[in-house]
């Protein structure tokens, strides 16, 4: 069984994404957009560590390997942590529109259990974009790109505004955000085109 819910549809004056002039390279590693992200941040030490490439159009591909510490039943992947992987795939997304957008609904589908040790080979793409509202999708597989879905997901980012994360995120982590060294990944959080 599968299908998204109503407010995952996009809407009749949906247009088709489009690929931002400076988005990274068919086949570039996108990197972290922050340090201490759960998803993708290489400075956590029980993260996902997902590393996410761009591919054409509005698409990019990832991977990540299930630890021990990303376990819910004994020796599977918890459900939880598979839907930040692909909330962080389909989030990495919004950097190939070069928006800056938070998740608004993801909607979940858990097809295979997915055990420890095993890299999910993750795809997601932009559908459709409404305004502020950014449709996509993404899948996940086992033992390679062209495994069995082991898990898929629908969901609606909504564009925001920098004042977003400085009006609900802790100070000191927002400075030390700004202040990051790394002028890419300080332009992937902060950076809001019009
Ligand atoms: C530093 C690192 C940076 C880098 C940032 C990258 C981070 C990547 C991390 C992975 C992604 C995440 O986990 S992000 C973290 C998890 N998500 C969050 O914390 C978001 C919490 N929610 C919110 O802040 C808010 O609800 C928003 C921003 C999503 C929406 O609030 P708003 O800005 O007031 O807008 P609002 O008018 O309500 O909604 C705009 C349109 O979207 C629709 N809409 C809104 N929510 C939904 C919904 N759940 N389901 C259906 N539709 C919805 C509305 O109907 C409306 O449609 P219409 O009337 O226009 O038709």
């Amino acid at each position: 069984m599968s299908g998204s819910s109503a407010s995952l549809q996009p809407p009749a004056d949906a247009v088709k994404p489009v690929r931002h002039p400076d988005a990274p390279a068919p086949g570039d590693l996108l990197g972290a957009h922050y340090e201490h992200c759960f998803g993708c941040g290489p400075g956590q030490p029980h993260g996902l560590h997902l590393e996410a490439r761009a591919g054409e159009g509005v698409a990019l591909t990832a991977e990540f390997t299930v630890q021990p510490a990303h376990q819910g039943a004994p020796g599977l992947a918890h459900g939880g942590v598979l839907a930040t992987a692909l909330d962080e795939t389909l989030g990495s997304l919004n950097w190939l529109l070069r928006t800056v957008a938070v998740t608004g609904r993801l909607e979940t589908d858990y097809v295979r259990p997915v055990p420890v040790g095993t890299t999910l080979h993750l795809a997601a793409e932009v559908t459709a974009v409404a305004g502020r509202k950014i449709y996509s999708r993404a899948v996940g597989r086992l033992d390679g790109p062209d495994g069995p879905v082991a898990v898929r997901a629908d969901a609606l980012f909504v564009e925001v505004k920098v004042d977003h994360f400085i009006d609900h995120g802790r100070p000191e982590e927002i400075r030390a955000a700004m202040s990051d060294p790394d002028q890419v990944r300080r332009a992937r959080a902060f950076e809001v085109n019009p």
